[in-house]
């Protein structure tokens, strides 16, 4: 089997799980850990990407450089690693990055939409960056479907593609059928990015290396939107007991999440999440950054944070539609969903 590169993203979409408050130092503290651990690509910042800090998707009490350079200044083999979504970040953006220390940057589209990276990731790799694309959602499209949006995104140069379970919603089978098409398709290799909403993080972790993918990501004790994402301590163990080449340290990475990411947490009051809860997400397929926003409508309109899910799952609503979760928890207030 071929090696298997490991990008961990606790301190990015793990963001969305403290509300987008990892300080410079909390950054600095657990990146560290990380490289040390051997994981190839840092991704950091916040939850929704560069320039995320907005009314739309929650402000971060950080600047977005600050964060980058902490993590820059204490990494020295990975990969320092930003999120672009066209249309919320820019290429100007990406440059600033560039200059604060990125080397690495996942551009992400809706499964459907990947045009819309072109621009971007012929500028990235311009800069020099290993550039990733980032197809969200993969779940929403058919397996051609998600072969053509990143046919695309190889076309552009992108270094990777990756099917992205956003929702958390698909099934092993789902996945080994994706990524066996991408792999038998592509040049480049094959990324994906689990969420567990179903307990599935791990097994569907296991069906894209075996269909194939070389390119998995995790976050530390699972740390994540939604129910989290695959937990990257286990995803270790599990790979170490599958006898697959990786160039994480188990002990080490553990380590970082119990003595590097944990106490961080914990000066923030986060201990765990919900995870029945978030186990909606998935049965709804639903954008698992939603959690956040719907468990605040929730409490806001005293409705269950269960039916706005599973609303929102049935209107199809997609990232950049967080304002919807309000309309939809109040609509369900006053009775007017059926
Ligand atoms: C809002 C961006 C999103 O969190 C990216 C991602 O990790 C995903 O789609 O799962
Ligand atoms: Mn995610």
């Amino acid at each position: 089997m071929a090696k298997i590169y490991l990008t961990d993203t606790t301190l990015r979409d793990g963001s969305h799980t403290v509300s987008h408050q990892f300080s410079p130092e909390d950054v600095a503290k657990v990146a560290k850990a990380l490289d040390e651990a051997g994981i190839d690509l840092i991704e950091i910042g916040h939850g929704d990407g560069l320039t995320g800090s907005t009314i739309n998707y929650g402000f971060s009490n950080y600047k977005e450089l600050d964060v980058i350079r902490a993590a820059a200044g204490v990494v020295k083999r990975a990969k320092v690693t930003v999120l672009l979504i066209p249309g919320i970040g820019s290429v100007e953006d990406l440059e600033e990055a560039v200059h604060a220390g990125a080397t690495a940057v996942r551009v992400a589209t809706h499964v459907t939409e990947a045009d819309v990276a072109e621009q971007h990731i012929k500028a990235a790799k311009k800069m020099g960056l290993w550039t990733v694309g980032f197809l969200m959602m993969a779940h929403m499209a058919d397996a051609e479907r998600v072969l053509q949006e990143a046919k695309k995104m190889e076309s552009y140069g992108a270094d990777v593609v990756y099917c992205t379970d956003s929702a958390g919603a698909m099934l092993p089978a789902d996945v080994t059928e994706k990524i066996s098409l991408l792999k038998a398709n592509l040049s480049i290799p094959i990324g994906f990015h689990s969420h567990n909403n179903l307990g599935l993080a791990i097994a569907n972790s296991i069906a894209a290396v075996d269909a194939g993918a070389t390119y998995i990501d995790g976050s530390l004790s699972g740390l994540g939107a939604g129910a989290g994402n695959t937990p990257t301590d286990t995803l270790v163990a599990v790979f170490n007991r599958m006898g697959l080449e990786h160039g994480a340290d188990l002990y080490k990475t553990m380590d970082a999440s119990t003595e590097a990411l944990a106490p961080v947490l914990l000066s923030k009051g986060v201990t765990a999440q919900t995870n029945l809860d978030a186990l909606i997400c998935g049965y709804a397929g639903v954008y698992s950054s939603f959690m956040l926003h719907a468990r605040r409508a929730s409490a806001r309109f005293g409705v269950d944070l269960r039916d706005i899910l599973i609303e929102l799952g049935r209107r199809r609503a997609v990232g950049g539609q967080e304002d919807w979760i309000i309309e939809v928890a109040n609509e369900i207030a006053q009775n007017k969903v059926k």
